[in-house]
């Protein structure tokens, strides 16, 4: 007789409550809101600048993980099979044969991807984890404001079939960096993917508002909305219930409350 204790093992995501669809999720997580807020702070430098990057992407990526991830049901002997036939665990694990692509979005996004695929190299067999790179900057006008997003070069190892395709970027900020490497991969690397998910620190309503126009099957999970430029109304709302009033960008496409640009401050290059 065995035991089903483990056969369907729930998994519940702790979620902010808002309206901005099925498809995304703002993880409620007060342990890495506190990392998070001393990630954003102005006496922050590195090392500790990486090194809660590494921390907070270490944690997101878990999520996710539980969350997104095919299971199967196993029967693995323990170290007790020695002693008695009733020693192996029945139950679900992560099932080991899924393919996973990481996506660099060089620069903010290069560390964030080092940390998810070194994680997705532990959970489910190596051989079928990849990681990709694709060198992207803000295109910005005279004024400083952002205009679009350019891809400037590009390391793809392959195909994306039946793959989860995972974009750690730390800040979603217009949209435009997501959305350009999301279309590249679907007009030019070929397969049709299991699933495309982003995974950011931050994200604006802006961000959301983009990329569920332009990519409605991207399912997106952040640690933190920002929306600190809306107007009064919208303080106190549920998030997306205002969401065409809801504003987290300034006038140079920066994220307020924010953190500064992640990119900059993490590599130490102001431009
Ligand atoms: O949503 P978006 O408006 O596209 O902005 C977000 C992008 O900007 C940041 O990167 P980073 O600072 O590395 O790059 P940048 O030079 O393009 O700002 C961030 O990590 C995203 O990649």
């Amino acid at each position: 007789m065995r035991d089903t204790l483990y056969a369907n093992v729930p998994f519940l995501l702790s979620e902010m409550p808002h309206r901005y669809g099925p498809n995304v999720h703002l993880v409620g997580n007060p342990f890495l809101l506190s990392q998070l807020a001393k990630l954003c702070s102005k006496g922050t430098v590195q090392p500790e600048i990486n090194r809660l990057v590494a921390l907070l992407y270490t944690d997101l990526v878990k999520t996710v993980i539980n969350a997104e991830f095919p299971r199967k049901m196993v029967a693995l002997p323990t170290r007790m099979i020695d002693h008695t036939p009733q020693g192996i665990y029945q139950g679900e694990v992560i099932d080991p044969a899924v393919r996973a692509v990481t996506v660099n979005i060089a620069r903010a996004g290069t560390l964030p991807s080092q940390v998810t695929y070194d994680l997705l190299n532990t959970t489910v067999d190596p051989v079928l984890v990849r990681q990709d790179h694709i060198i992207m900057s803000r295109m910005i006008d005279a004024k400083e404001t952002v205009v679009g997003s350019n891809i400037g070069g590009a390391k793809i190892g392959g195909d994306i079939d039946d793959a989860i395709v995972l974009f750690p970027d730390p800040m979603g900020a217009t949209g435009g960096s997501l959305s350009t490497a999301v279309s590249m991969y679907k007009e030019k690397v070929p397969g049709t993917p299991r699933r495309i998910l982003s995974l950011n620190l931050i994200v604006t309503p802006e961000f959301l508002r983009r990329i569920s126009r332009e990519h409605p099957d991207v399912v997106v999970y952040a640690l933190r909305l920002d929306r600190g430029l809306s107007p009064p109304e919208v303080f106190g709302t549920i998030p997306g219930e205002l969401w065409e009033k809801e504003r987290g960008l300034d006038d140079r496409q920066y994220i307020v409350p924010g953190g500064g640009g992640f990119g900059e401050i993490m590599n130490n290059a102001y431009v």
